[in-house]
This record gives C-alpha cells, structure tokens and sequence, in this order.
C-alpha cells in the first residue's frame, strides 16, 4: 500500500470565472484570474493511499463515506492522474524497469475541510486541487503544475488556480478538446506579501444555487454576459495583471470591486434571476465604498469581492488592515466566542478589537452609513493573506490508517 498526505488552499478570484463553453471538459467562457489564499487558514487536506487489495474506488469527505459511482467529475480526476502514470509505468517497462502498477490499483481518498463545505467558500476549488495534487504526488507524475490544472479544471473549474500560491490566471484557451485552457502563476506569494484578505463569513449554510448550475442558466439566458466575455474581462484581465506586476492596489482594488459587481449584475440578469448577496453582503460593500471615500488622501484602502454567496473577501495592504478589521467588527458584531481568527496578532483581546474604534480616524467618515447589524450577522471574522500552492505532509498526518480506513468517522 502506497500512501500520500497534501493540502491544498483556497483561491478567490478578483476576475470571476462564469460560464462553460464546455460543460463536460469544463472550458470556461473567458480568462478568470484569482489571488490564493493562506493554508494556514483555509485548507482542504488530502490522504489518498493505492493497493492492490482494494475492490473499488472509495471517498470519504469530512468524516462520511460518499457514493462516487456517480461523480463524473472525481473520475475525470482519477482517469487522467492513471493514465499518467500507466505512460510512465510504460516508459520505465521499456528501460527494463519495474514500476509498482499503481495505475491498476483503486485508491481510496480520504479528505477534510477545515471550514465550510459547499457555502460558497470555494471547497470545491481546495478539495479537487487537493485531490489531483495528492494523486500526483501518490503516482509520482512528473508533470508541472499547468499540466495537472487542466486535469484539476476537469473536477471544478476553479480548482485548476488552487494549484499554485500567490496570484494565478485561468487562461481559458480556444482548443475544443481543452489542451489549452489551464492555470498560470502570475505571480509567487512572494511577489505582494503586503495584500491581505479578511473574509466575512455571513452564512455557512449550503447555498441554494450552485456555482455549476447557476452559470449554465446565466450563459442560457443573459445578454449581459456577452457583453462581459467580449468586451469586459479581456481588458480587465491585462489590466488586472499589470497591477499585480506593478503592486498598484489602486488598480488592483477598483477592478476587484467592480468585477464582482458585474458578476452579480449578470446573476440578477439570468432569467430567472439568480440572487446570491444578501442585505448584510450589501451592507459590508457599503461602508467598504464609505471607509474608501473618506481616505485622507483619497486612495482606495480596500476592496470587497463576493462568490457565488453572501460571504464577503475583502482585500486590503496589511497596513490597513486593523483599521478594517475594527471596522467590520464594529458593525457586524459577533455572537460567538471564535468569531474572530486573528493568526497575525493585530490585536491583544477581543475588548482591544472593540474598544477603541475609530473610524478611519477622520472627520468625514459618515457613522451613520449603515446601522449597526445583529450580532452574529457576521458569524466569522478570518485574517489571511496570500499565501503559497499546495503542501506534502508526513506520514504522520495521514487521515487513513494502516489498513487505508479512516481514523476518524462522523455519525
Ligand atoms: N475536500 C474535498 N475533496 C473532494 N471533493 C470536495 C472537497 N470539498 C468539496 N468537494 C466537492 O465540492 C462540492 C462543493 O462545491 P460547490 O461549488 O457547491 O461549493 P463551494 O466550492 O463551497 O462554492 P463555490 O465554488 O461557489 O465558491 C462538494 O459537494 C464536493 O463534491
Ligand atoms: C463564483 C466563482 O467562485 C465560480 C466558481 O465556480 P466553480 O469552479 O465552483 O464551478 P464548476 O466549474 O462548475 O465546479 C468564481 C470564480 O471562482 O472564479
């Protein structure tokens, strides 16, 4: 038995992929380009291990067995990972070597969330990352990172950016059998050190129209959106890049902001509507447009974006982010005692996060732009930042035991 232990992060795009030109390959209707946030906070955690005593392919997610007999997706991740590796099982028969003929074997696939499943928090994005970065390390590939993003894409489009940190472009490509439409590293975790996110959890409850099929109906129906897959995203896409290139948040915040507005403008053009913000979602982006608006020196100090739900990201310049974080925990209080992940440090006690708002310590700022919410509105304040790709663990962290069950099971 071979066994292999990874995670892999969440990504958050700031150009927002909606829309397949293909549904089964999952080719995308423009370039999408996201920001990869820190594992350290959001992760998807991975134990895949291969025998040849397995009967069959097995998945258990966050704790329980699931049936995928019928998840089309997960096979497109597991034939292509195979098929891989029976070249190099090949290859190396050939050379009159022998490698274990692990692309015969059936896996099974142990995998944890440390947050939220399918609340529009992008588990789809870490957790099929996750898988085929896990298979690839469990087959030994030797491909790069772009080449296994298109076998990632194939189990959820925004999956194929989860496979590198810092700030990655989906290219969409022009190829029908999809050979082109893969990730870019734009540029390293490394390159922006100062951008950080805070992201607002205001419901983790499963969403009601999932990405997949609320953007088939939205390609359907919406004239908007060939307006944005003609016109808007090819411009907003070179100039995305070259504000990441040159740091310019100015740029990098207007674009974000007004790119996740056009996403939701297209949902609510979908017929019938699609609405996925809310009223607290609402509230977040204004008071993001007051704090901005009042700057001392009327620079943008942050940026809000939304998926597809009512959680905002926000990503602002680390010095900033105190400020936005007092901000946000001062009109969206908490009701529980995790309600604020603080990793960084900024503040001393949670009475320090209230106490001493002040906001954006200028005369201007409208107080009563918005009221203050219910606690609990905001369920989770989460301090992150840009981060790297996906991580090997030891054997140690192995979520599979010695006879490839899983340690842990949930009722
Ligand atoms: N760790 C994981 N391993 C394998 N598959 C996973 C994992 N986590 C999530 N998934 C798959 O992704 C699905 C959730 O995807 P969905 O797109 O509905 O939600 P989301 O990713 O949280 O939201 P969004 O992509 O809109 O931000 C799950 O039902 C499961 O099939
Ligand atoms: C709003 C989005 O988060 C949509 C993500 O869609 P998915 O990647 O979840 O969809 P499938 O390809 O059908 O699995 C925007 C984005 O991440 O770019």
């Amino acid at each position: 038995m071979k066994t292999v232990t990874c995670t892999a992060p969440v990504n958050i795009a700031v150009i927002k992929y909606w829309g397949k030109r293909d549904t089964g390959l999952i080719l995308p209707t423009n370039d999408s380009l996201s920001v990869t946030l820190s594992q350290d906070i959001l992760h998807s955690k991975t134990t895949i291990s291969a025998a040849k005593e397995y009967s069959h392919d097995r998945l258990w997610l966050n704790g329980k067995e699931e049936d995928i007999t019928k998840n089309k997706r997960m096979h497109n991740c597991f034939r292509e990972t195979r098929a891989l590796r029976q070249q190099l099982e090949q290859d190396a028969a050939q050379r009159g070597e022998t490698l274990e003929p692990l692309s015969s074997y059936h896996v099974h696939v142990c995998s944890e969330n440390n947050f939220p499943t399918a609340a529009g928090l992008a588990s789809s994005a870490s957790g099929l990352a996750a898988l085929v970065f896990t298979l690839a390390k469990l087959f030994d590939l030797t491909n790069n990172m772009s080449e296994l993003s298109r076998i990632a894409r194939q189990g959820s489009g925004s999956a194929c950016r989860s496979l590198f940190g810092g700030f990655v472009a989906w290219e969409m490509g022009s190829k029908d059998d999809g050979s082109d439409s893969l990730a870019v590293q734009v540029a390293p975790e490394t390159h922006w050190p100062e951008l950080e996110a805070l992201i607002c959890v205001v419901s983790d409850e499963k969403k009601g129209t999932s990405s997949t099929e609320g953007m088939q109906h939205t390609v359907n129906t919406s004239p908007l959106l060939q307006h944005r897959i003609k016109e808007v995203v090819p411009v907003r896409m070179a100039e995305m890049k070259k504000a990441i290139h040159e740091r310019d948040f100015q740029t990098f915040a207007a674009l974000t902001m007004k790119d996740s507005n056009q996403f939701h403008a297209v949902c609510l053009d979908t017929y019938p509507p699609i609405f996925y913000l809310n009223d607290t979602s609402r509230a977040i982006m204004k008071i993001v447009h007051e704090y901005n608006a009042t700057s001392p020196d009327g620079k943008l100090k942050a940026a809000y974006t939304y998926d597809a739900g009512p959680n905002a990201v926000i990503y602002a310049p680390k010095e900033n982010m105190r400020e936005i974080i007092q901000l946000i925990a001062h009109y969206f209080p908490g009701s529980a005692d995790n309600y604020f992940v603080d990793p960084y440090k900024l503040f001393t006690s949670t009475q320090d996060l209230v106490s001493d708002f002040k906001p954006a310590g200028h005369a201007a700022f409208n107080e009563n732009s918005i009221p203050v919410f219910p606690a609990g509105s905001v369920s989770r304040l989460l301090h992150t930042k840009t981060d790297d790709g996906p991580r090997v663990l030891g054997q140690e962290e192995s979520l599979l035991n010695e006879q490839g069950l899983p340690k842990r099971v949930s009722a």
